[in-house]
């Protein structure tokens, strides 16, 4: 059945006027993964330079929010389960934990809806630059296909997500370099000339007249 208007509305995602999304550049250093690893200064990425890399985020008022089933019927997530992670929880937990860690890619989305806890998202903007996405209770995530990231947990060392797919799900990293898959050639026709556009450090956009946060 066709998706009804209603519920395409209340499936958008945050906006840049409203998200209290947290995000920046990371630094460079050696340090432990589970690190913030913020530049200093901080050096903020915008959610509009997110979804120039094709990231889709909205903050949700807990598994209740009418705006989850919205999402899930607008965007095809017949698929849920729920991943605890973990010392406690996870099976091959330090193994598991290296291989979120390794750059890599999906042929597929990966829908990420956070429970309980926190972990960061590293995402790959065009200029090589690692994104890290500060995702804690509430905070749900959509990386596109094909676009080069990793996971880790941050110092608390505990997070619950509820994992979403459309059909049946494939998890399944391919690992950096992967540059002639199609899913990767694909992100890359997609979204690297819109991207072009982005922000660099220390440029205020006059494109956007809102001061970000
Ligand atoms: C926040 S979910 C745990 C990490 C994960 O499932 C992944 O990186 O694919
Ligand atoms: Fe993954
Ligand atoms: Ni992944």
């Amino acid at each position: 059945m066709a998706v009804s208007e209603d519920v395409r509305r209340l499936a958008e995602p945050d906006s840049m006027e409203t998200s209290e999304l947290d995000a920046w550049y990371m630094d460079d250093s050696e340090d432990d993964q589970r690190s913030p690893h913020r530049k200093t200064p901080n050096e903020a990425a915008s959610l509009e330079h997110l979804k120039k890399l094709g990231v889709l985020y909205w903050r949700l008022k807990g598994e209740q929010d009418p705006k989850l089933a919205a999402i899930r019927e607008a965007r095809g997530y017949s698929y849920k389960d729920v991943i605890t992670v973990s010392p406690e929880k996870l099976p091959n937990y330090e193994q598991k934990i290296k291989s979120f860690y390794e750059e890599h890619m999906h042929t597929d989305e990966e829908i990420r809806f956070v429970l309980e806890g926190s972990g960061y998202f590293d995402v790959r903007d065009f200029d090589e630059r690692w994104i890290r996405i500060d995702c804690r209770e509430g905070d749900m995530i959509v990386l596109p296909e094909g676009i080069y990231h990793r996971f880790t947990l941050d110092s608390n060392n505990y997070i619950k997500a509820m994992r979403l797919f459309v059909g049946e799900p494939v998890w399944t990293p391919l690992n950096r370099p992967i540059d002639d898959h199609d899913s990767r050639k694909k992100y890359v026709a997609t979204f690297q000339a819109s991207e072009a556009f982005h922000e660099t450090p220390g440029s205020i956009s006059s494109a956007s007249p809102i001061a970000a946060h």
